[in-house]
């Protein structure tokens, strides 16, 4: 398989706690992920270990031919792993526009020396990052692009989890990296994430994606996988109805007592 992430027997430990145990799995190219399990089952150290914020303990993460354990988060960027937070990272002083700017970062060139020595140069590349901002906010859904100039931290929630897209986007990743995209929203909202999601694909059919979700209607609606993680292990794997139907699944979710009542 042409394999564009393999995790192979990453383990994370924080003194005595074992956040991940021996996790190995792949993603390929334009494949979709679905990452589920209870809380504090070790979702986020994985995200944390594949975008080299965290060293794994023991074991490798492989992206695009290149082994990048350990990489800082900066070259994993730079390589093509784009990521949205669980909690919103967004710049809530600045406008919309400049949230995604911002998300261009490590595709510009000129830098601040580049600033103040090419002038020209650094006003044009300024000129074509706002013209791929604005491009990006109108291929996004609803009404960003319209919203553009104003401050990121007035837009409504879901309107915030678009703008954390858009901005991962903007680093042109080959992999997307979702973090419960769902969270804090309603029925509405969650359908509308998983619109915007399914036309992203179809836009986009090269990208990988990798979702960490709660809510079962987002795990079902596209993954090509799922995988289910409990205390730091990988207990199941498989497409969605396998993964729901695994009886280990279940007793993460339900404890014991409830699936064998
Ligand atoms: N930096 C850290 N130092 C110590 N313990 C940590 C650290 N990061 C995570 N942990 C612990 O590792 C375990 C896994 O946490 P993690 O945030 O990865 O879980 P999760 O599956 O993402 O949970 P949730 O669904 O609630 O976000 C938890 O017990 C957590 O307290």
């Amino acid at each position: 398989m042409n394999a564009l992430l393999e995790v192979e027997n990453a383990t994370m430990r924080f003194g005595g706690l074992v956040a991940l145990n021996d996790i190995s799995f792949s993603v390929g190219r334009g494949e979709v992920l679905a990452v589920i399990g209870p809380n504090g089952a070790g979702k986020s150290t994985l995200f944390n270990v594949v975008t080299g914020v965290y060293r794994p303990t023991s074991g490798r993460v492989r992206f695009d031919g290149s082994d990048i354990t350990g990489h800082p988060a900066h070259d994993v960027v730079a390589r093509g792993v784009g990521r949205t937070f669980q909690t919103s990272r967004l710049f809530s002083d600045l406008s919309v526009l400049d949230n995604v700017i911002i998300g261009m970062h490590t595709r510009t060139g000129t830098g601040v020396l580049g600033a103040l020595f090419l002038p020209g140069a650094s006003r044009r590349e300024m000129a074509a990052c706002v013209e791929k901002a604005e491009a990006l906010l109108k291929a996004g859904s609803g009404d960003l692009f319209e919203q553009r100039y104003r401050l990121a931290g007035t837009l409504a929630q879901a309107d915030r989890r678009r703008l954390e897209i858009a901005r991962a986007l903007a680093s042109e990743p080959k992999l997307l990296l979702l973090d419960e995209p769902s969270v804090g929203m309603d029925e509405i909202e969650t359908d509308a994430l998983i619109a915007d999601i399914a036309r992203l694909k179809r836009e986009r059919a090269d990208l990988s994606v990798i979702l960490i979700e709660h809510d079962m209607r987002v795990v079902e609606a596209f993954p090509h996988q799922v995988i289910c993680i409990d205390y730091g292990s990988k207990i199941a794997e498989g497409d969605f109805a396998a993964v729901k139907a695994d009886p280990r699944v279940q007793e993460a979710y339900l404890g014991k007592a409830a699936v064998h009542a």
